[in-house]
């Protein structure tokens, strides 16, 4: 094949074995069979391995780097990243609702998101283009896993319009992974992980992407660190945003018009939440309208806008292991 031609192809399947990825990773809705998308990225390889001068960091290839990290280094959120004031029953819940219709009077929505039980990550992008990706560390300050979150299929490493943005949102590893996971590791006769929150913070902590990147972790996205510049005025209508860009967000979250439809979403996903593929351990409601969120602001590390439901902890029953006589 000729330079030209190899060009043109290189282009051609990047942008292929990207929307494949993104049918599979973030629509679930796969087109093309596994085998047709493994040949398709051979191919890319070879190509690129041939042509250097056409390989793209954004390319379906780039996404496990070849070094091992010898630590990571420290990010500087531009905006912080806030946590969450909780409520524990239907009464604080009742009193947010007062505090907030105090605040900003009664024309109110609320948007109700499902509380992913992973750790909370920033993802920053320079026209268009994955560029940095942090740890939310203690708010201000994260440390760079960017090299982590690239080996994370769901996650775009070039978003379709060409915007530079901060987007917020929680890696996780589905229930299924870490039951794997935690099979091999006892095969191993290796420590497991106690819960698949603790097992996507020990997978991201990886100093080698090659590990993480075995981990089939995931990501949802929930905010967008600097709203203005996308234009979105609500919680709701960011999340749309994500989407639209090619970011996975999860499709349980529901626009509420009162308390009521609140705690009938809360008492829902009480009940359904082990139906799910992935731990939640809560339920976060956000007042939707941003500029009704501008005004009601925070407190020194939370936000006075949201706050998360907690579920009771569940009955661990931790099984006592038969303690071999040694
Ligand atoms: N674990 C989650 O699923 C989750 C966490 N946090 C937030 O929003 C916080 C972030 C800063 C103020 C509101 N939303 C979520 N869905």
């Amino acid at each position: 094949m000729d330079r030209s031609n190899a060009e043109s192809r290189v282009k051609e399947l990047q942008e292929l074995l990207s929307r494949y990825n993104y049918e599979y990773h973030v629509l679930d809705k796969p087109s093309v069979p596994d085998v047709e998308y493994d040949k398709l990225l051979h191919e890319l390889k070879q190509l690129e391995e041939e042509y250097p001068e056409f390989l793209t960091p954004d390319s379906p290839t780039q996404r496990i780097g070849g070094s091992v990290l010898e630590q990571f280094s420290k990010v500087n959120h531009k905006t912080p990243m806030l946590s969450l004031g909780n409520a524990f029953n239907e009464q604080d819940l009742r009193d947010f609702d007062k505090r907030v219709r105090k605040a900003v009077g009664d024309k109110i929505s609320y948007i109700c998101e499902l509380k992913i039980d992973g750790l909370a990550v920033s993802l920053r992008y320079e026209k268009g283009l994955f560029v940095q990706g942090a740890t939310r560390g203690d708010g201000s300050v994260g440390e760079d896993i960017t090299a982590n979150l690239k080996t994370i299929r769901s996650i775009p490493l070039r978003l379709n319009k060409p915007f530079s943005l901060e987007v917020r949102g929680e890696a996780f590893m589905p229930r299924s992974s870490f039951l794997q996971l935690n099979k091999e590791k006892e095969e191993r006769e290796e420590l497991p992980f106690a819960n698949p929150r603790n097992a996507a913070a020990g997978s991201l902590r990886q100093l080698d992407p090659r590990i993480a990147s075995s981990r089939n972790l995931d990501l949802f996205l929930y905010g967008i660190g600097e709203l203005g510049e996308t234009g979105a005025e609500t919680q709701s209508g960011g999340l749309d945003l994500l989407s639209e860009l090619g970011f996975k967000t999860n499709k349980e979250r529901r626009k509420c018009e009162s308390i009521e439809e609140v705690l009938q979403y809360v008492e829902e996903w009480t009940e359904k939440r082990a139906e799910l593929e992935y731990d939640i351990d809560g339920i976060v409601i956000k007042v939707d309208s941003l500029s009704q969120q501008e005004e009601l602001g925070t407190t020194v590390k939370s936000p006075r806008w949201a706050i998360a439901f907690k579920f009771p902890a569940e009955e661990v029953v931790t099984v006592i292991r038969d303690i071999e006589l040694s």
